[in-house]
């Protein structure tokens, strides 16, 4: 990989550009945003090493390319970049839903080396400022390619992310959603409706939520300013697998109600004693924020 194209210079575009500087220096970046500010901006952070004016100039003899936009609008940013396009370059992305934009890159770039991937790493941050080189530092990248696709070109995007600090994983696009579904769609779903509910109330006044804000309110409150674009898209392209583990939410909400309502401390109390050791895990595994060794910039 000698030359890398960035489409989409936002968090995680910039993070992606920040990370090739840091740790695979050697590779030669440029990038495109169609927002002209954040051209500029992405400019003056360098972010890459050339902030072109057109999708096309950007991938102008890129080995690899990968576009860093809200799920919704992959399509067209590919469509941008089919003409100039060099034969063997690897298209990839970093999209939060997988089945969806695998169908859109496909349909946008008939016949080229497509590898979607989601680096499961990111901020409620959005746009130009809020990429940081350490992003992907011991967080899973997950790549979904299709069937068919050169085991060479899989190998060498798997390269490319374990360069940034990445942990690979190869995965089926749609058991990729299915899981993401659960630990970061449906999460999110939750965190914007209580935090919604919570400025809805009539008998508590906006200022009273904010300045009674317990810590869990307030963690829900961080992950509910996660960008509206994005998360509007991700809701909208992984449809099935969200509405799927929604209904399944839904029932264990109810039968929660039920045991509080009848007094059944049972329910309650088996349920908190097994989500309390999936917490245990999550920090044996390493995958949370607040560990000493995680080397990231504190976004809260
Ligand atoms: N924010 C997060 O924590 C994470 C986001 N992702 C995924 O990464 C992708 C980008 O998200 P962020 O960087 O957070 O968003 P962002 O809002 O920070 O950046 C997206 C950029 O794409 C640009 N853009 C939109 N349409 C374009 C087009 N057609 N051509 C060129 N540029 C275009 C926008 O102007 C914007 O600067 C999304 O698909 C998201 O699902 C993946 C992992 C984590
Ligand atoms: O900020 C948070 O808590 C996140 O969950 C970040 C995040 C957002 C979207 C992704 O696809 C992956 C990670």
């Amino acid at each position: 990989m000698k030359t890398v194209a960035i489409i989409g210079l936002g968090l995680l575009g910039g993070s992606v550009g920040l990370a090739i500087k840091e740790r695979a220096g050697t590779i030669v970046t440029t990038g495109y945003d169609r927002d002209a500010e954040v051209r500029d901006r992405a400019t003056e952070r360098g972010l890459v090493g050339t902030v072109c004016e057109t999708a096309a100039q950007a991938v102008d003899g890129a080995d690899l390319v990968i576009l860093c936009v809200p799920v919704g609008a992959m399509e067209a940013a590919a469509g941008e970049l089919a003409p100039q396009l060099k034969p063997g370059a690897i298209i990839s992305d970093v999209g939060s839903s997988k089945e969806s934009v695998a169908q859109a890159l496909a349909r946008a770039l008939p016949g080229h080396t497509i590898i979607p991937a989601h680096p499961v790493a990111g901020t409620e941050q959005s746009g130009p400022e809020a990429g940081f080189a350490s992003l992907f530092v011991n967080r899973w990248c997950i790549l979904t390619p299709p069937e068919g696709v050169e085991k060479e070109a899989v190998k060498a995007l798997s390269d490319f992310w374990a360069s940034l600090g990445a942990r690979v994983e190869i995965m089926d696009a749609s058991h990729h959603d299915l899981v993401l579904a659960v630990t970061s769609h449906i999460p999110h779903l939750i965190a914007y409706t209580i935090v919604g509910t919570a400025s809805d109330l009539e008998e508590v006044t906006r200022s009273e939520v904010i300045k009674y804000s317990a810590g869990g309110f307030r963690d829900f409150t961080r992950i509910a300013a996660s960008d509206p674009v994005m998360w509007r898209d991700v809701f909208l392209n992984n449809k099935g697998a969200v509405l799927e583990v929604l209904g399944r939410f839904t029932e264990d909400l109810t039968a929660l109600q039920r045991a509080i309502r009848s007094g059944d401390g049972d329910t309650l109390h088996d349920l908190f004693t097994r989500t309390r050791a999936i917490r245990r895990e999550v920090i044996d595994q390493g995958q949370d924020d607040e560990r000493p060794d995680f080397g990231r910039k504190d976004h809260s």
